[in-house]
């Protein structure tokens, strides 16, 4: 399986990144996992509605030139569908099962994601009703990405 995580920013703070690389590390056993940042647009805490819109539309249109047709596109959204560890597995492996073999899981900049991109999205998955910040939201998922893998394979993990 081929899964990629396309996020917003360069990621900054080290602590973050190592955790990161830790899981990517381990996952490596079980799936190509890759990280693709896209370029963030400057935002200022005085945007207008109509300004904040145009960094989401800007973002989103670099988020989607990184996603080919024929990948199954899992965005994260505050409001999107909440999932325990368990059924995110079994989503995953019910994906490997029915062929598709190129996930992405898009990440959103500080102002969230375009309509285009959650449109492109064939589902949407929440990680609960608080807003992380982008960059830690990406350790929490490839935490549970290697989670789900860890589950799927009947391998022991602490709960
Ligand atoms: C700082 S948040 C954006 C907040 C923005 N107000 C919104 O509602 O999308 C940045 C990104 O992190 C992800 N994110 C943050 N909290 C999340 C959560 N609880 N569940 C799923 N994704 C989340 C989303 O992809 C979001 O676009």
């Amino acid at each position: 399986m081929n899964i990629s995580i396309v996020t917003v920013g360069k990621l900054k703070e080290k602590y973050l990144k190592q955790g990161i690389q830790e899981y990517l590390k381990r996952l490596s056993a079980y799936a190509k996992v890759e990280i693709i940042e896209v370029a963030d647009e400057k935002a200022s805490e005085m945007l207008s509605a109509a300004e904040m819109e145009l960094v989401k539309q800007k973002e989103g249109e670099r988020i989607l030139a990184k996603i080919s047709p024929d990948t199954y596109v899992i965005t994260l959204a505050i409001d999107g569908k909440m999932k325990s560890s368990e059924e995110l597995a079994d989503s995953l492996d019910r994906l490997a099962t029915y062929g598709k073999s190129k996930i992405a899981f898009v990440i959103g900049g500080s102002l969230g994601l375009s309509q285009a991109v959650l449109q492109r999205g064939n589902e949407s998955l929440s990680f609960s009703k608080m807003t992380f910040p982008h960059q830690l939201m990406r350790l929490i998922l490839v935490e549970q990405i290697y989670r789900a893998f860890r589950i799927i394979r009947g391998e022991p993990y602490h709960k």
